[in-house]
């Protein structure tokens, strides 16, 4: 992976993303309650805590896939979600799916090239999806969070499945988003090495809640 080109137009600067006691309730169990932050474009957040407490829940609300049950978002109208969720045509070698997806969802100003060598996958161009690997399925998914253009990025457990250097190269290509003026906010059980401005500790509640 690389970092992409510096000379990228940067992201409009007025875009912030706040968060006010919101709530969010799964089924029949609140999962948490009451959350306020703030993020500021060239920021970054990490959200903690263990298995089920809600961290890929809200990274859903605020990519708008959940609706709260209390409280408010206001965020950047484009956000980008990169999930387990691969959303490539699997069959179609990796530059067409790109290409493909870019032309439904993608920022037109941004090439496909350029999102596959941010990635590091430009040697698999031709590389048909289904036969990549657990670690360049994620960086296809970075890839794909990169052609959206967003300036918001919500990551879930964006270094699943890398090995240690490209989390090191994952961590230069967030660097690069946050100089150009994006956001992000990563749930992550593996330590990135990017600077986190904020840290959302999430605490299971209690039961009888
Ligand atoms: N569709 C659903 N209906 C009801 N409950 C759900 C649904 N999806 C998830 N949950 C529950 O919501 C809780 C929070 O899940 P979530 O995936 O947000 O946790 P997480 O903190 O991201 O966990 P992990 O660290 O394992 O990824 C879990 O207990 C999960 O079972």
């Amino acid at each position: 992976m690389n970092a992409g080109p510096s000379t990228s137009s940067n992201i409009n600067a007025d875009k912030r993303l706040i968060v006010e006691a919101l709530s969010c309730v799964r089924g029949d169990r609140i999962l948490f309650r009451d959350l306020n932050f703030t993020l500021e474009p060239e920021q970054a957040g990490l959200i903690t805590g263990p298995n089920g407490v809600g961290k890929s829940s809200l990274l859903r609300l605020i990519a708008g896939l959940l609706k709260p049950f209390s409280g408010s978002i206001t965020a950047p109208e484009t956000r980008a979600l990169c999930d387990d969720n691969l959303a490539l045509d699997e069959h179609l070698p990796l530059e067409k799916a790109l290409h493909f997806w870019a032309s439904l969802d993608g920022d037109a100003s941004i090439d496909v090239e350029t999102a596959m060598a941010s990635a590091g996958l430009g040697r698999l161009a031709e590389v048909p999806v289904r036969y990549f690997s657990t670690g360049q399925r994620q960086r296809a998914r970075l890839a794909r969070t990169y052609l959206t253009g967003a300036p918001l990025w919500l990551l879930d457990e964006p270094a699943n499945g890398l090995d240690t250097a490209s989390v090191e190269q994952l961590g230069q290509v967030l660097q690069n988003h946050l100089e150009r003026g994006g956001l992000i906010l990563a749930a992550s059980h593996i330590p990135l090495p990017i600077h986190f401005d904020l840290t959302l500790e999430l605490k299971p509640l209690a039961a009888a809640s």
